[in-house]
């Protein structure tokens, strides 16, 4: 599994606490007049300060230097590819499937954020592709527009932040919540994935009605890290994203100075591998919504801004039925990734690090060799789906995709194709 060996505390958003230095965290209250070492006391807080209790999120950080103390921010200019705005062109209702984004070129030092590139986007959420081959050393970025759900998809992400260290490989994700600060480095030179950047409300685990009290995402699979810092000295940069713009200022340390934290607003981990997953033993394909794994909730019961599911190995044994997904036309768009292997409704052309996007009404579902295959596989045996890892971003809005996204090379003019080789096989006289 993970080849990660740093340590985390484990659950999903806990009420947690974790001291580098011991006694670093005032006890029975969270800003006596001094803090343990002389260090600063700060609220970071993620959610309304009235939000309901199940809602409320908050941490407070025992640090070196308040996070106010830094330069002015000044405007990074037009050069940047991370986008937050959707309308530059109309939104076609074309089914569209991308090749993956090269690797930058080894002449061309990319880090995570200047690797940064946005496909798609609408009011619930940035939909980016990130590929870079340089860690962040002096810089430090932090995102005041959503958390950051980061889907690795070739090359390990070591990610420093203020709340501790975590690391992720392909088949893991990492969400880091708006406005902590981190730093991307990668120990393997280079490294590509998606990142699905949430405007609305923070992800949770979703209910399991009738499923009972395990299943899906179990919480104590997701692991925040234990609290470390680093007391650095020198000529930085904090980068930020603020309000649809990446801004940038001078600061004098590293913002990773925090000794000590409680609260339940922290960057998380979770393996996607250890995603539980729950299908038909009967008959028929049931609704992908069984494979969520994140949602970010709305106000209207039921209904997200965005979720976040995965199609991961499991054992297929539904008999006398169409066992990759339908064809379907769905009130939601969907956004899908491929993380590894390949996906049971595409037979070829939707390949790892590929992604593909169906919009509301947009029609789809199995190529014709998958349907032709899948329509005459023997059910009485189990189909053992194994070695692939896809996800879906999926929200009620419509996913409207950028001026880049349309115009890249990467664009499959010919996806449309797949579909033309169906055969009419309607024999009035056959029923
Ligand atoms: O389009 C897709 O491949 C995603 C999807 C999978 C599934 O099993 C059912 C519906 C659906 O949209
Ligand atoms: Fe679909």
């Amino acid at each position: 599994m993970s080849t990660d060996t740093l340590h985390y505390q484990s659950g999903f958003a806990n009420e947690f606490a974790t001291e580098a230095l011991p006694g670093a965290l005032p006890e029975g209250r969270n800003s006596p007049q001094q803090a343990p070492y002389g260090l600063y006391a700060e609220q970071l807080s993620g959610t309304a300060f009235t939000a309901p209790r199940h809602a409320n999120r908050r941490s407070w950080l025992y640090r070196i230097r308040p996070a106010a103390m830094h330069l002015p921010f000044e405007r990074i200019g037009e050069g940047s590819r991370w986008l937050s705005r959707f309308d530059e062109v109309p939104t076609p209702p074309n089914q569209l499937r991308w090749d993956p984004l090269p690797m930058p070129d080894a002449s061309e030092p990319t880090d995570f954020v200047d690797g940064m590139v946005t496909m798609a986007g609408n009011t619930s959420c940035g939909i980016h592709l990130y590929a870079a081959n340089r860690s962040m050393d002096t810089r430090f970025f932090y995102n005041a527009d959503g958390e950051m759900l980061i889907v690795p998809q070739e090359g390990r992400l070591h990610l420093a932040t203020e709340m501790g260290v975590l690391e992720v490989e392909p088949q893991e994700i990492a969400v880091i919540p708006r406005g902590v600060r981190f730093q991307v480095s990668l120990p393997d030179g280079q490294a590509r994935g998606y990142v699905c950047e949430n405007y609305g409300a923070l992800f949770k685990l979703p209910d399991l009605g009738v499923i009972g009290s395990n299943g899906l995402a179990n919480p104590r699979d997701f692991r925040t890290p234990v609290a470390a810092y680093e007391d650095r000295e020198g000529e930085f940069e904090l980068l930020a994203k603020f309000n649809g713009h990446l801004w940038k200022a001078a600061i004098g340390h590293s913002p990773l100075d925090v000794v000590a934290w409680h609260g339940n607003y922290a960057p998380y981990k979770y393996d996607l591998r250890r995603f539980n997953a729950i299908g038909s033993i009967s008959y028929d394909h049931p609704d992908p919504s069984i494979f969520l794994v994140l949602q970010s909730p709305t106000d209207t019961p039921g209904v997200d801004a965005i979720d976040f599911v995965i199609f991961p190995p499991r054992v297929l044994t539904m008999q006398n039925t169409f066992r990759p997904p339908w064809f379907h036309r769905n009130f939601a768009s969907e956004f899908m990734g491929l993380v590894h292997g390949a996906y049971d409704a595409k037979a070829e052309g939707f390949v790892p690090g590929g992604a593909s996007l169906h919009n509301c009404m947009s029609g789809h579902g199995p190529d014709a060799d998958t349907f032709a295959k899948a329509s005459s596989a023997d059910t009485s045996k189990a189909d053992y789906i194994t070695g692939t890892m896809a996800f879906m971003f999926e929200t009620p809005t419509v996913i409207q995709p950028t001026r880049y996204a349309l115009e890249t090379v990467q664009l499959q003019h010919e996806y449309y194709r797949c579909w033309q080789g169906l055969k009419k096989n309607f024999d009035p006289t056959r029923p």
